[in-house]
């Protein structure tokens, strides 16, 4: 099995790891800078958890999972440790593969833009590798991202980017979304727990009829709205207040964000 090191033992790089580790594809180690981290993902008794490189040397493949802004410092600690023949997977909003390849002085990249639910193999992954990559490395890592979830090769790197507005951030539109659900329930006097089950149940079930069925979105939304009934009044409200198009804008900020990250802002 190939040797996995994940740089950042965080959010994103913990649940990778995890999903990949669940999958029982690879041998996984993660490398975090703070001790805390270290003990509290060793104490799990799963994975090998360090705060020194050296996991590094003898990696096949590196993924690179920590906050963009820290990258330059995590390359000038690691430059010296790292060769061209590993490969290396960023999860990095924004920062590019030339980025990359510079900061470390590597040619083997592979860009991706995954999402949390990833550590229940529900993740939601695009790639696209520097030309150096060869098919069957990325083939290798295809595989690896799909045991986490969904994945597929995007063509270049603003697609990365694009990826970052829709699925990469978009479980926390979702949520925001779900939480203002969940609070109007609690409003009208449900529980916190049937407030929970309520919209969870109900985002559950819509995805589910979306995703079994070759129907679309605005004609699901019809077969729940009677004519003058109780959904388009909700449905209305939404229109008139423009909801549609701010969460369009939104996408559009969140991608913005990932090209001004990717020129060091
Ligand atoms: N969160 C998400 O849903 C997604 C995140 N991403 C990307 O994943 C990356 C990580 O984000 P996220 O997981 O949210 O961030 P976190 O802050 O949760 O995780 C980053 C981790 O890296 C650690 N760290 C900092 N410096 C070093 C170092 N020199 N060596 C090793 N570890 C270090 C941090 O420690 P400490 O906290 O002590 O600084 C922290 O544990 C980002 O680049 C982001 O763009 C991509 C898709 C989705
Ligand atoms: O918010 C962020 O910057 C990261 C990238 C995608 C999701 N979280």
């Amino acid at each position: 099995m190939k040797k996995i090191v994940v740089i950042g033992g965080g959010n994103m790089g913990f649940t990778y790891a995890e999903g990949i580790y669940n999958a029982k594809i690879a041998n996984i180690e993660i490398i975090d800078k703070s001790d805390d981290r270290v003990a509290e993902i060793n104490g799990m008794n799963k994975m090998k958890a360090a705060t020194s490189y050296d996991a590094l040397k003898d990696a096949d493949i590196i993924f690179l999972a920590v906050k963009p802004q820290i990258a330059p410092l995590v390359f000038a600690d690691i430059k010296s440790i790292v060769n061209k023949n590993q490969l290396f997977v960023s999860v990095m909003a924004g920062m590019t593969i030339e980025t990359i390849q510079q900061g470390l002085g590597i040619d083997k990249v592979i860009r991706c833009m995954p999402n949390l639910p990833a550590s229940i193999q529900l993740g939601m992954t695009t790639y696209v590798g520097s030309k150096e990559v060869a098919k069957e490395n990325l083939d290798l890592v295809g595989t690896i991202l799909k045991s986490t979830g969904k994945a597929f090769e995007v063509e270049t790197e603003d697609m990365i980017d694009n990826t970052t507005g829709i699925s990469g951030s978009g479980s926390a539109y979702i949520f925001y979304f779900m939480n203002a659900m969940a609070e109007a329930a609690e409003d009208f006097g449900f529980s916190r727990e049937e407030a929970k089950t309520l919209t969870a149940q109900t985002f559950e079930g819509a995805v589910e009829l979306y995703k079994q069925n070759d129907i679309s979105l605005e004609e699901w939304m019809n077969r729940v709205a009677s004519k003058g009934g109780t959904t388009r009044a909700a449905l209305n409200n939404f229109d008139d207040n423009n909801v549609h198009n701010l969460i369009k804008e939104g996408t559009i900020a969140c991608v913005n964000r990932a090209k001004e990250l990717a020129a060091d802002k």
